[in-house]
């Protein structure tokens, strides 16, 4: 009896070391700007790229979102990776490319990402790609260069966790107070060494896209990948996909990938339930993913946590600018951003419309679609307006204001309600102060000027 995890990783083993490590075929590599490092060391040993139809490249953590970049280093970082993809012959998704957007959004929207994948990039989120019953993990600079020449990559195989979400969520609560909630239960290293299936009625009946979201943020709780089995629903949203099969082809790899699923009696090393009911929306307090509560909650009392935690919890508020006891509700927030390979697809966009329609944001901010298709998609639901209206300015896609690279930041001391995946000290700019939630959440806080509850918004009560 196998899990759905052991069918990916058997099938694509080549061989195994004696000390356990195995050699792997990878199906599809992704690069962004980050991979010069790794065609630096390629050049240095005269190698070129084994399988230039199974790269693909996307130009995302540095492109400008609000027209060309007067900052020459952004911008040679993507003429750089323009530059690989002439010279070794991949597909590229750059800058003016009508499917550019964020690797992980893109990968998955054309339909380069398919169930039974083995797929790599050199970025932590590619766990991202498990929403499609694919193997999706980060690698690091040494393994691209690995990957560049071979199409294979050294792996330990990881052991295997299990988390079931029982119950129907209430209106309001979502994929990312899924993973946020499990993550502040388990902790931000609570599935190292795991490869995570995600499972139970709640998952099943979580859309694509928010299955997406819920395997984006695997790593933040240390797992090494994040997977979703493949169902009726996904096999829908994958026909038609440009890169996909097509027609007759299409239907016999669709019945195959039906069978990419865990026997019931299956083994995991770790298993975790959480049921529905007991899940609100969350926000992060802190400056770790795991720093979460429900946003009825207040900011946590270090007096009241064990010693070792205690201390990293001053630090984060120290940081936050937080008071123990403060109801997290009463936290004045100074900016908003809408954007990132978490939430920016085109349901996250309308989530977040559906709040701010109507309605003015009383701080300003900024969404980033996740891909271009997902900004002309939201551009013809008449979404763009909406942001526009409520006072927020409407950006290019690409990582944007998630990571600052191209030099969307956040100021310092300033304090920003994000639809994003980190909130490390200085993720979103030096001394920038991060707050996680779901897109509607955020702009719940754009309305209202403070971390709010978007349930009373649902219930036209806002
Ligand atoms: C810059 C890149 C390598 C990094 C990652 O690995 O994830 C970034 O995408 C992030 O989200 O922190
Ligand atoms: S959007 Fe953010 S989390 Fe996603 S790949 Fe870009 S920088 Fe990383």
């Amino acid at each position: 009896m196998r899990t759905l995890f052991d069918r990916l990783w058997d099938a694509h083993v080549i061989r195994t070391r004696d000390d356990g490590a195995a050699l792997l075929w990878v199906d599809r590599h992704y690069l962004h700007e980050g991979s010069h490092h790794a065609f630096a060391r390629l050049a240095a040993r005269g190698m070129g790229v084994a399988h230039p139809a199974l790269t693909v490249g996307v130009a995302d953590h540095y492109v400008p979102t609000r027209g060309p970049t007067t900052d020459p280093d952004i911008a040679r970082m993507v003429a750089t990776l323009e530059g690989n993809a002439a010279a070794h012959g991949f597909a590229l998704f750059g800058r003016g490319d009508p499917r550019q957007g964020i690797v992980h959004v893109v990968g998955p929207e054309q339909g380069l990402t398919l169930p039974g994948m083995l797929v790599v990039c050199g970025d932590s989120h590619t766990s991202t790609h498990g929403a499609l019953g694919a193997w999706g993990f980060g690698i690091g600079a040494t393994e691209v260069a690995h990957v560049l020449a071979t199409q294979t990559v050294w792996q330990r195989k990881p052991r295997r966790m299990r988390l079931t979400f029982h119950g129907t969520p209430a209106p309001g609560v979502g994929a990312k107070d899924m993973a946020l909630h499990w993550i502040a239960a388990l902790g931000a290293d609570g599935a190292r060494g795991h490869a995570v299936e995600y499972a139970g009625p709640a998952v099943r009946g979580l859309p694509v896209s928010g299955r997406l979201t819920l395997c984006n943020l695997s790593i933040e709780g240390g797992a090494r990948c994040g997977m979703v089995a493949p169902d009726a629903a996904l096999i829908d949203w994958l026909r038609g996909r440009p890169f996909a099969p097509q027609g007759a082809v299409f239907d016999r790899a669709a019945e195959g990938w039906a069978a990419l699923a865990s026997d019931p009696g299956a083994e995991f090393d770790a298993e975790h339930s959480f049921d529905m009911a007991g899940i609100a929306p969350v926000v992060t307090w802190g400056t770790s993913p795991e720093d979460a509560a429900p946003i009825t909650a207040s900011v946590p009392d270090p007096a009241r946590a064990t010693p070792e935690r205690a201390s990293r919890m001053a630090e984060a508020l120290d940081y936050m600018g937080l008071r123990p006891g403060q109801r997290l509700t009463d936290v004045a927030v100074d900016q908003v951003f809408i954007g990132s390979c978490t939430n920016a697809r085109i349901e996250d966009l309308r989530a977040a419309a559906a709040v701010l329609a109507g309605r003015r944001a009383v701080v300003p901010g900024m969404v980033s679609p996740g891909s271009t298709p997902v900004r002309r998609q939201a551009e013809a639901e008449g979404l763009d307006r909406i942001f526009v209206d409520a006072g927020l300015e409407w950006v290019g896609s690409g990582c944007s204001m998630c990571v600052g690279m191209n030099g969307d930041r956040v100021a310092p001391g300033m304090r920003c309600a994000s639809s994003t995946n980190r909130n490390f000290r200085g993720r979103q700019g030096p001394g920038a102060r991060t707050h996680l939630m779901s897109p509607a959440m955020v702009a719940a806080a754009a309305v209202t000027g403070h971390l709010s509850d978007v349930r009373p918004f649902l219930e036209g009560r806002g």
